[in-house]
């Protein structure tokens, strides 16, 4: 075998004197500053966990690949067990936002890891913080310590985005002031349970509560779902999803309930409660209202997803571009990267922009949660926590069509290699995929953000001042497109207030045009062509402004680093407003073409100087065609070589004589 190996890198060897990937790293940028803004908040969680994890068995990517489901959640668990108690020495893991980034730290690395982390530390302690009492404090420390590992249960295997639709009971029983959950029926079952299959000994259910008859909705309680030996408790049946498009190592189940009874202490009863007299009582006395502030738990995990989104696609792209500065393909006697062609730029650099964009986005929403966390408790009707409500909606959706398109797009960007497992790419996709969907749906979240722009809007149009400062756009007029306005910043942002703007008349009128009474089928007639559309270019202008300010903000630090930041800025605009057919002319389209082109060939030749700055350790990338040195096809032969059965015969060897005899 070894001699097979020094055989196969004689030939592939790439002479070194020369670095392909300096083709594309031409200014001079101060890559350690980059990195250090990019990164934040809080870049040492993600600096301590590729830290932990390097030369780490335990954390190779390619040497685990072919373990069965069974190895793979016991290798997640054992990674789990490794990391947690050197998390939890280093921060302060009482902080759901330090959570939440631990989360996203692993994230970078694998999805699985992150995912069967985040379910307990993200989704479930926070739901508990956000909606139990002094009396849960004791489950959430010893959840902390992992005493307790959580889940969320809250899906159905019949409902999932209609959450008030939900079937599971909660009937109270003043008598013993106790509880008793059901699953009236097979579709209430709870379904996708993370961690309910193998791991969980608690979870929060979500049942509608019904008192002497009387249904009071949706409610959260806290339920031991096994025993100190690890079996289901009574009245409760467990089982295992079984086989998913990725994200094996995440053991999702089902469970269903038959009558069981739970303590009073069960409900989750900060913003309702039973008083000792058996009536209901809540602070709030619109039922959407205390529904929507139910769903607050969700709130981390989905910034979390804002995180595993853009650093999903942000490793997509570190393969894709340093593999293209040293693929050669054609170009005459002296073969040329496959980087320098146009076509491989316009595909890839539009989607480092989209990348910073998205990371914009995450660090937007990480800020404002961190303002709004405790006002989410006290003052949820708050103007903050709408607006992170809003946003977090819209960019949920965006950073995962970003970051699923731009990880196909860098996957046939490398071609056949692409498609190597050892690329990373099929790994990525798998895992991001899950992103459209767990935590809230992305299509019936755009509405949300449809929501808070129309009541923005209606407020404005009465004649009102301008309730959130992020809906700008309202006053917008057009800026003429020139060569001098396509280059210009601000006039590229008073472009993309316009796109709004103009989806925002739109809208008006096909609300206003329809005369169905009933409001609800009015706003489901509107989604398509009308609030989706504005709701998009709503989260496209944030992001836009954003890394703008992001732009100037690092060209006070350093102006040629800052200036690098700004061409992405202008390639993430033009490349927005190029998709979209929003009243230019012909010429003026024509123009914005141009002008993408333009960008993208001015990015590129900086783009592996970028994306190293921005890039993850080589170890945590896990990607044979990713490599910082460039040196790809030595260590391909080595990984491809060391797999089991790369060289010898399969043991189904005799089929191949029965084929010969078959006729
Ligand atoms: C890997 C994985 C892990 C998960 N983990 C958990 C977990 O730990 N806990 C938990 O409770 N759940 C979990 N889920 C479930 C997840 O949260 C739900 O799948 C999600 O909320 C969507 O619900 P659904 O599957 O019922 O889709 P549906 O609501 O049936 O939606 C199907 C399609 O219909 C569209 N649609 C629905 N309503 C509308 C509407 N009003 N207007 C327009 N279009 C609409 C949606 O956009 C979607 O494309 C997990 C799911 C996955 C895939």
């Amino acid at each position: 075998m070894a001699l097979r190996l020094s055989v196969i890198e004689s030939h592939l060897t790439i002479p070194s004197q020369v670095n392909p990937l300096d083709n594309f790293s031409k200014e001079k940028i101060n890559i350690s500053l980059l990195q250090a803004e990019y990164y934040k908040p809080k870049p040492e969680i993600t600096y301590k966990f590729n830290e932990l994890i390097e030369n780490n068995p335990l954390f190779d990517l390619n040497g685990h690949m072919e373990k069965s489901r069974e190895e793979q959640r016991e290798l997640i668990l054992r990674q789990i067990l490794y990391l947690y108690p050197k998390l939890y020495a280093s921060f302060d893991l009482t902080d759901s936002i330090n959570r939440c980034l631990c989360g996203f730290a692993m994230s970078g690395f694998d999805l699985t890891l992150s995912g069967r982390y985040s379910v307990h530390s993200v989704l479930y302690m926070e739901t508990l913080e956000f909606l139990g009492t002094e009396k849960h404090k004791p489950i959430i420390e010893k959840s902390l310590m992992l005493k307790e590992y959580g889940s969320f249960s809250m899906t159905e295997i019949s409902h999932g985005s209609n959450v008030a639709g939900l079937e599971t009971t909660a009937l109270y029983d003043h008598s013993s002031r106790e509880f008793i959950i059901n699953s009236p029926s097979p579709t209430s079952a709870k379904f996708w349970i993370g961690g309910m299959a193998n791991t969980s000994t608690m979870t929060i259910v979500f049942a509608q509560l019904i008192i002497e008859k009387k249904n009071y909705g949706i409610h959260a309680f806290i339920i031991r779902v096994r025993d100190s030996n690890h079996d289901p408790v009574e009245g409760i049946h467990i089982g295992d999803c079984g086989a998913k498009s990725g994200l094996t190592g995440i053991d999702n189940g089902f469970i269903l309930f038959q009558n069981l009874r739970v303590p009073y202490d069960a409900l989750l009863d900060r913003l309702s409660k039973i008083t000792p007299e058996g009536k209901y009582k809540s602070s709030f006395k619109n039922n959407e209202k205390r529904f929507g502030i139910m769903l607050s738990g969700l709130t981390g995990g989905r910034t979390g997803i804002l995180g595993s989104t853009e650093v999903n696609l942000r490793n997509a792209l570190t393969i894709a571009i340093r593999y293209g500065a040293i693929r050669l393909q054609f170009g005459g006697e002296k073969e040329k990267p496959i980087l320098t062609y146009p076509t491989h730029k316009y595909r890839l650099m539009p989607l480092l922009a989209k990348c910073f964009a998205a990371r914009m986005n995450f660090k937007l929403i990480i800020n404002l949660y961190t303002e709004a966390k405790e006002l989410i408790k006290k003052d949820p009707e708050n103007l903050k926590v709408s607006e992170l409500h809003g946003l977090l909606s819209i960019f949920k959706y965006l950073n995962s069509r970003y970051s699923q398109d731009g990880i196909q797009e860098c996957r046939e960007a490398c071609g056949g290699h692409g498609y190597s497992a050892y690329s990373g790419f099929s790994r990525l996709r798998g895992v991001n995929d899950a992103h459209h969907t767990w935590d809230g749906d992305n299509n019936v979240l755009i509405q949300q953000c449809s929501r808070f722009l129309l009541k923005n809007i209606l407020h404005s149009f009465k004649g009102n001042p301008i309730i959130s400062s992020y809906v700008s756009f309202i006053s917008a007029s057009k800026t003429c497109i020139t060569h001098e306005s396509l280059t210009c910043p601000q006039d590229l942002i008073s472009l993309l207030e316009y796109r709004c703007h103009y989806y925002m008349n739109k809208c008006m009128s096909r609300l206003q045009s329809q005369t169905n009474p009933d409001t609800k089928i009015v706003w489901a007639n509107s989604q398509v062509h009308h609030m989706n559309n504005l709701s998009i270019s709503f989260g496209e202008l944030v992001a836009a402004k954003e890394l703008l300010k992001f732009a100037n903000e690092l060209k006070v630090k350093c102006q040629h680093t800052g200036n690098e930041v700004e061409k992405i800025f202008k390639l993430f605009s033009l490349s927005v407003l190029e998709k979209d057919h929003i009243g230019f002319s012909d010429k003026e389209h024509k123009l914005i073409e141009e002008k993408v082109v333009e960008m993208c060939d001015v990015v590129a030749t900086n783009c592996v100087k970028i994306i190293d700055a921005i890039a993850l350790p080589d170890h945590v990338l896990g990607s044979v065609l990713g490599y910082s040195d460039g040196k790809v096809y030595e260590r391909y032969m080595r990984v491809v070589e060391s797999a089991p059965g790369c060289y010898g015969k399969p043991s189904w060897i005799h089929l191949i004589d029965d084929m010969k005899k078959a006729f």
